[in-house]
């Protein structure tokens, strides 16, 4: 299995630290508004990957931060007169529900920056002890020169950074050893959250709550370190300056980047005012065609967003859901049980699809074609399956696919989705709500209802229901 690093800047073998383990760090969104699909290109890619190490026998720890302290969230805080915590709630409550629409699966924890500023104070002071770090006025600084490796990840080299460097306005520039100082701990400001430490009242830097979360929940050493490609510098060249220096040991093995996703040849991004959000989105489509689209490119190309390239996923995902909704049907109406041996034959071929599809999740997790061989095994499927088969076949060839678009994080069965609890407690709440003439309420757990894609028909007989 081979992934692309972008220490080295090729693909490596992957080989981890611990047999049959994966310990993996994706850095997460900073919580100040709802997530757009640019974002949620790293959350569906990254998932995939998790999956994909499961599907190989892995077991993966896998844990992704929210950023919950930042400008960003104080500023919004500010302009709605509420608290920067108030804000951040909020919106982690609501990413977590646009990741449950992707089919993104829960992390083995999702660490809150404001949670583990103890540990970052410590992993501070031990950045002094060692000479890496020094404090000014309340600022604890890095001494990025001391760091000898500083530079390795982004490729870049020190003296033309500095040369980049000199020419920014940046507050608490006079104060720095050294322009490529970056700031590890910033002292409080009026109104601002705060936390207590050796330097007085503030709070961290963005940098140091990844090495200190990565640390507490996964070691001191990772296998794969991930994000948007965005991150690579600074971001994650600080994390490596500090983990590694506060550590002693490399951080981790592997660097895992996405590229980005367009529109109209440009960075999705909240700055540029170019997005839309997931739950945007989640109006017009089933957030799993977001998930098939975002798959249908390799993680290291730029992927532009369009309607007609949602309207190819759209019509591809259906045909994967088609073929397994047609086997689903097939098996509960068939009266052979057993598989013949034509039959077996016919099945043993369809490994050369699982073939297909390994070969091309190993070379770097190529999504796109890993996906053509689902297409080829859909194809296989229905030239093959009919009325005659045996539902032993029906429901082999079922698996198989199954398997697949589990990698790949895709539902394909819909009842399944659709008869969940939630759904059936809502449609008795509603009928409540009715009887007790309620219709307010009944209306609002209609469209409830009709965002999950649940259409609901009052007929004499009582309540019907279908898929939008
Ligand atoms: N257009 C994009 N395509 C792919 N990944 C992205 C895109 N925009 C952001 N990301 C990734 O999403 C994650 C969270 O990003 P972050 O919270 O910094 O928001 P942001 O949208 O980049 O901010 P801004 O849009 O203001 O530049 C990071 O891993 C980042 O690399
Ligand atoms: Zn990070």
């Amino acid at each position: 299995m081979k992934l692309y690093n972008t220490m080295s800047k090729r693909k490596e073998e992957f080989v981890p630290l611990e047999e049959g383990k994966v310990k993996m760090y994706v850095c997460g969104p900073t919580v100040y508004n709802f997530i757009h699909i640019g974002n949620a290109r790293p959350m569906i890619v990254f998932d995939t990957v998790r999956r994909y190490f499961e599907y190989k026998g892995y077991e993966v720890n896998f844990v992704s931060n929210f950023t919950d302290v930042d400008d960003k969230i104080i500023k919004k805080a500010i302009e709605e007169g509420v608290t920067a915590e108030e804000i951040s709630k909020r919106y982690i409550a609501e990413c977590k529900k646009d990741m449950e629409g992707m089919n993104i699966k829960p992390a083995t924890k999702n660490p809150l920056a404001t949670e583990e500023i103890c540990g970052m104070v410590d992993m501070i002071q031990t950045l002094i002890e060692k000479g890496y770090a020094y404090e000014k006025n309340g600022t604890v600084y890095y001494r990025t020169r001391k760091f000898k490796e500083y530079g390795k990840l982004s490729h870049k080299n020190l003296d033309d950074l500095q040369s980049g460097g000199r020419s920014l306005l940046v507050t608490g520039e006079d104060e720095k050893e050294d322009s490529l100082d970056f700031v590890l701990w910033k002292p409080k400001k009026e109104g601002e959250p705060a936390w207590q430490s050796p330097w007085g009242e503030g709070r961290p830097g963005w940098h140091i709550e990844c090495s200190e979360m990565s640390k507490k929940y996964l070691g001191e050493q990772i296998d794969i370190h991930a994000g948007g490609e965005d991150l690579v510098f600074p971001h994650h060249e600080n994390e490596i300056a500090q983990s590694e220096a506060a550590n002693g040991k490399e951080f981790a093995k592997y660097w895992l980047h996405n590229a980005f996703l367009n529109i109209d040849n440009r960075k999705m991004s909240k700055s540029l005012g170019n997005f839309f959000t997931v739950r945007e989105i989640s109006e017009k489509y089933d957030l799993q065609i977001l998930r098939f689209f975002m798959l249908s490119a390799h993680y290291r190309s730029p992927l532009n967003f369009s309607a007609d390239l949602m309207e190819a996923a759209k019509s591809g995902l259906d045909r994967i859901v088609t073929a397994a909704e047609n086997l689903r049907f097939l098996k509960e109406n068939t009266t052979r049980r057993e598989m013949s041996e034509i039959e077996k034959d016919a099945y043993a071929k369809t490994q050369e699809f699982v073939d297909g599809f390994e070969k091309a999740m190993d070379d770097d997790f190529n999504t796109a074609d890993a996906i053509a061989s689902v297409f080829e095994l859909v194809k296989y499927i229905n030239t093959t399956a009919n009325a005659s088969c045996s539902a032993e076949y029906l429901a082999c060839l079922l698996d198989r696919l199954a398997v697949l678009t589990d990698v790949l994080g895709i539902i394909t069965d819909k009842k399944k989705e659709v008869l969940d609890e939630e759904i059936e407690a809502l449609i008795a709440e509603r009928q409540a709500a009715r009887k007790e003439r309620n219709f307010a309420r009944a209306d609002e757990i209609r469209d409830m209802l009709l965002a999950k894609g649940i259409i609901l028909e009052d007929t004499r007989e009582g309540v019907k229901w279908k898929r939008a």
